[in-house]
């Protein structure tokens, strides 16, 4: 499938679903056949190739796939899995529905299914008995809804919901877990999955850091939605702006280096930031960019000499007038804020004008964030410039969700749940690189495009790591790239080496991430 990294709002994908059917002429049987059939072939490895369950989860290995089907199409792609899974012959299945009944589609694919001579269970008749068959499920399949669900999940679906996760059984979901929508309250009720099987495009509502954690592990399977019906929508703005695609760390590394390089070649860092009992930030921060690559890093810190010194390769200095001049002369690219919890609003102005006028690469990280404002970024003379020429942002922002709700006025809460147009208003406002850091990583450019990097590692979720980020994004900088991608790619070698660090060493501290950076970044096996 072409665009299969496209991240799409359940409404766009309801909108193509329609004009699939509408303006092309394809069936909604043929789409609900191919994507029913192929969910059945991702969920069939998973049972029997893999020899595994998706998660560790109660599972009863001799127990029934329960295929819990709701009224509209995503109850019918379930169905349809059903009859794939029957036809095989080596599977007990049992199938529940509720009282409502089921919308024509998803009645007849029950009806070929009861005239093979299955038979189904009411959920709201039967509660007792559907709570036992979920809890010696093999697998439950859940087919309650998907992009058609309109408000929470109400009614009995939301106690069959409760009742799935419950059963202590692996879940497998059809498109979304049941009860995921594009603008959901944390209290909604929804599946908890281990495993995803998407049918057509992503949806985004699985991507934010509400709804990752209850999506499992997610597989994409293709009914057959041409491209160019996807292209034109996204491409029209249709009922959601601005492209959200998912990424794959592995396919951005930095440039390489000439054989030949020097030192100066490979970029200058600055780092301002550090103040009594917060002297480690800006330290990891140096750390960062010299095994991002940095061939030098000066430090200008507000802590108290030799605070948490941690490396005799960093060139440290307090920070003082002078050596905030002497630093922005000498830099090739700035990172400001790691442990700046002295600074005040002032103090980010002169900088932020002064490395502009020169025009160096900026990334605000942490306390610069706090005291960040727009005009600080409309006043600056190199912002203007870029956008009369059409140029690129060179402005990067690293903010934790807690940071970037600080800088909206909205909470950690209401980016958890939809963080889409708050990234793409942020970028814009200051015409910067915005990335919100988490278990989901998001950078959004100014022209509205949000890069998502997934593959949450919680040992990556300890004190230092953001600032070993925010140092590497600067060396990626002072290395000439531009600062959309060096964002992208600092994310990238940031994840991926957190990775690698966990799976060798377990928990570790940002001290060894900025080591086992070098190993990514400098290429090594
Ligand atoms: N053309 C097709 O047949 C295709 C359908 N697809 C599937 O179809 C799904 C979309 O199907 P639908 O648009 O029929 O809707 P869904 O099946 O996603 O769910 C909506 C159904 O739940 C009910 N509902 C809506 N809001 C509710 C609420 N708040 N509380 C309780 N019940 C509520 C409605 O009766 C509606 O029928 C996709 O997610 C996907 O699984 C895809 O597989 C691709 C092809
Ligand atoms: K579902």
């Amino acid at each position: 499938m072409n665009e299969q990294d496209l991240l799409l709002s359940s409404a766009l994908m309801a909108d193509i679903d329609r004009a699939a059917r509408e303006e092309l002429g394809i069936p909604g049987v043929v789409l609900m056949e191919n994507a029913g059939r192929g969910a059945w072939e991702v969920l069939r490895r998973v049972l029997q190739e893999e020899g595994t369950t998706p998660a560790e989860r109660k599972t009863s290995p001799e127990g029934p796939l329960v295929f819990c089907a709701g009224p509209g199409n995503n109850g019918g792609d379930a169905l349809v899995m059903a009859r794939w899974a029957f036809l095989e012959e080596q599977f007990p299945l049992a199938v529940v529905t509720s009282r409502a009944g089921l919308g024509a589609a998803a009645e007849a694919q029950w009806e070929i299914l009861r005239r093979l001579g299955l038979s189904r269970l009411v959920w709201e008749e039967e509660p007792g008995a559907v709570r036992e068959l979920l809890g010696g499920a093999r697998m439950i399949v859940d087919g309650l809804s998907g992009t058609g669900l309109s408000g929470a999940l109400r009614g009995s679906a939301a106690g069959l919901v409760e009742a799935m996760n419950a059963s202590g059984a692996p879940i497998a979901s059809v498109d979304l877990p049941s009860g995921f929508r594009d603008d959901p309250d944390p209290g909604d009720p929804r599946v908890r999955a281990d495993l995803t099987i998407v049918t057509g495009y992503l949806k985004r509502s699985l991507f934010t850091a509400l709804g990752r954690p209850g999506a499992g592990r997610i597989v994409q399977v293709d009914p057959g939605f041409p491209p160019s019906l996807v292209r034109a929508a996204v491409g029209s703005g249709g009922s959601s702006p601005s492209q959200v695609r998912l990424r794959n760390p592995r396919d951005l590394t930095p440039r390489p280096v000439p054989a030949d390089a020097h030192k100066g070649v490979r970029g200058k860092v600055g780092v301002v930031g550090g103040a009594p009992g917060t002297g480690g930030a800006p330290l990891l921060a140096g750390l960062g960019a010299l095994y991002g690559g940095a061939g030098m890093v000066r430090v200008c810190t507000g802590a108290a000499p030799g605070e948490g010194w941690c490396d005799p390769s960093l060139m440290v200095k307090a920070d003082t007038r002078e050596n905030r001049t002497g630093i922005l002369d000498w830099a090739s690219a700035l990172v400001i804020g790691p442990g700046w919890t002295d600074a005040g609003r002032d103090d980010l102005r002169d900088l932020l004008g002064e490395a502009r006028q020169r025009s160096l690469p900026v990334v605000l990280d942490a306390q610069a964030l706090r005291l960040l404002e727009p005009a600080l970024v409309v006043e600056s003379p190199q912002v203007s410039g870029a956008e009369k020429s059409g140029g690129e942002a060179s402005l990067i922002l690293t903010p934790h969700p807690g940071e970037l709700a600080a800088m909206l006025g909205c909470t950690p809460r209401d980016l958890a749940c939809n963080p889409w147009e708050a990234l793409r208003k942020t970028a814009e406002i200051y015409a910067a690189v915005v990335v919100l850091k988490g278990s989901v990583t998001c950078v959004a450019d100014p022209d509205g495009r949000i890069s998502v990097f997934d593959g949450g590692c919680p040992a990556l979720a300890t004190a230092g790591t953001g600032d070993v980020l925010a140092g590497l994004a600067g060396a990626l900088c002072a290395a000439g790239t531009e600062a959309a991608e060096a964002a992208r790619t600092a994310v990238a070698l940031h994840l991926r080496a957190g990775q690698r660090l966990a799976s060798r060493a377990g928990w570790f501290t940002a001290r060894d991430l900025a080591r086992s950076l070098g190993e990514i970044s400098g290429g090594a096996p």
